[in-house]
């Protein structure tokens, strides 16, 4: 059963290993098939370089396990949420990249200081508050994803395909897993130079809504420019 997604997801797991985004066992991803239901992601403590698209667990959006013997991975539940409120996205990623997770560990947004992020990210990369004591304690993997929720109240996922979450790091989604994983490497690049560039000049530096909304509509939505596209480039 869905063992396409399957390939689809363990290639978006590999690409975070190629790209250097995870370490060891850090991150994960995941793909949801949204007729069936059912969400397919990574085998939790499984080194990358041992993964098969038999490894893969299918889960429905509760969480129960329909197929696969090992356990999913420990970010399942972050996920299941994401793909239970945002219905438009197909794929999630989490990383542990460093410049990225260096401004959650810092809980900053990271602003949009130029048009690399403008391609990508309509504003600012939103950081979450960091949680209380009893959502840690608590179910603390639903609660890492209540905080993403509560920080996008208002804001639309597929503008915005990503997050950090305060003291901890990145989460990404797309239409795709491999989407998805598409996201989590262009925030790490956007999130290195911004690094720069707040230590350069974080007073001047920034992107006007006019050269945000030329670059972000460059490359998304119905009138896009961009690429192949018939329309002349603008
Ligand atoms: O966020 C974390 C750890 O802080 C996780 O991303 C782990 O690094 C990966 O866990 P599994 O997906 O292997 O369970």
């Amino acid at each position: 059963m869905l063992e396409k997604l399957k390939v689809d997801v363990l290639e978006a797991n590999l690409e975070l290993v190629r790209r250097g985004l995870v370490l060891y066992t850090f991150g994960n991803a995941s793909g949801i098939d949204r007729e069936q239901g059912l969400v397919v992601i990574k085998p939790s403590g499984v080194p990358y370089e041992q993964m098969k698209p038999e490894h893969m667990v299918v889960t429905d959006l509760q969480g129960t396990q329909v197929e696969g013997s090992l356990r999913p991975s420990s970010d399942l539940h972050t996920h299941l949420l994401l793909y239970r409120e945002f219905p438009s996205i197909g794929g999630v990623v989490h990383t542990h990249s460093e410049y990225a997770t260096a401004w959650a560990q810092a809980g900053r947004s990271i602003p949009a200081y130029g048009t690399t992020h403008a391609d990508y990210f309509y504003g600012p990369v939103p950081v979450t508050e960091e949680l209380t004591a009893e959502e840690i304690n608590g179910d603390y993997v639903l609660n890492t994803g209540h905080a993403i929720l509560r920080r996008f109240e208002g804001l639309d996922p597929l503008a915005i395909p990503a997050v950090l979450v305060a003291g901890h790091a990145p989460f990404t989604w797309g239409r795709t897993a491999a989407d998805a994983a598409y996201h989590a490497v262009v925030l790490e690049s956007v999130a290195k130079m911004a690094f720069v560039t707040a230590t350069l000049n974080a007073e001047g530096a920034g992107v006007s809504q006019c050269l945000l909304d030329r670059h972000y509509f460059r490359k998304h939505g119905a009138k896009a420019t961009y690429g192949q596209s018939s329309e002349p480039h603008k």
